[in-house]
């Protein structure tokens, strides 16, 4: 398989080593805007660049007819804009917020966790999210995700960062060394806590991830999400 990769940081080369490992080529590095692409040779494209940069960098790819992956974080208010365009040209498109196979496990148990709390109303929900001190956004795009979820079993209304409230799911955002990534949810009673967690190691599951997100659109059109790819009942 072809792959252009849009962002060549920490992520980019990760998924570079992990594709071509697992036999595919990298056709193209862009790592800056205003760069001119060649489309014509791409199979598909994986985009783990930064926030003012993914709308795009994934609508130019849709509208030269090369389907996307993308991991970038803190652009998405613009997704709907850019699920239409996917749309509109037949093209393939997967966000997630976090490609690793522990952390879309983690997404259904919080959900189902969340669906079991909401009956308990002496249960308040909290979550942390722990990254590197080069993260641009915060909360991450996983908290984000984690809220969702919750917010979804019908007790909460809304996520806000460090601001607590009888509907609010408060999420509180640190940024210390080089961490990976580490999220945990927690549920607070007046007698116990019970929290679900998720730690990565490295960013080797976020990468290989992605790639076989890359390797499952090719050939596909339409808007899907990593439980898709992952077959998650
Ligand atoms: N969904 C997931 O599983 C994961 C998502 N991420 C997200 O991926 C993004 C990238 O993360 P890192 O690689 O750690 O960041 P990074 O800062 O190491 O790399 C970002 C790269 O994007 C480049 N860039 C700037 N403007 C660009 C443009 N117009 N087009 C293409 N590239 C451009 C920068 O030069 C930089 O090399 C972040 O938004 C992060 O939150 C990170 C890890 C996992
Ligand atoms: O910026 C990162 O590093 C990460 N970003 C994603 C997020 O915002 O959730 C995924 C992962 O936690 C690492």
């Amino acid at each position: 398989m072809k792959i252009a990769l849009f962002g060549y940081g920490k992520m980019g080369k990760m998924i570079e080593d992990i594709a071509v490992e697992r036999g595919h080529e990298i056709v193209a590095r862009v790592d800056q805007a205003g760069l001119s692409i060649d489309y014509s040779n791409m199979d598909v494209a994986i985009d783990f660049s930064m926030p003012d940069a993914a709308f795009d960098n994934i609508t130019g790819c849709f509208r030269n007819g090369v389907p996307v992956i993308s991991g970038t974080t803190g652009w998405l208010q613009r997704y709907e804009e850019a699920v239409r365009i996917c749309r509109e040209t037949r093209s393939g498109f997967i966000y997630a917020s976090n490609f690793s196979l522990g952390v879309n496990i983690f997404f259904e148990l919080n959900k189902y966790l969340a669906g079991m709390m909401s009956q308990l109303e002496e249960y308040k929900v909290e979550m942390e999210e722990i990254h590197h001190t080069q993260k641009l956004d915060a909360p991450s795009g996983t908290a984000i995700t984690l809220a969702e979820g919750i917010i979804e079993q019908g007790n909460y209304k809304e996520w806000k960062l460090d601001e607590e409230g009888k509907a609010i799911v408060p999420i509180y955002s640190k940024r210390e060394g080089t961490v990976p990534g580490t999220h945990t949810v927690t549920y607070k009673s007046s007698v116990d806590s019970l929290e679900i967690k998720h730690t990565a190691h490295n960013r080797e599951g976020f990468a290989l991830g992605a790639v076989v997100a890359a390797e499952w659109i090719v050939g596909k059109t339409g808007v899907y999400s990593m439980k898709d790819v992952l077959n998650l009942k």
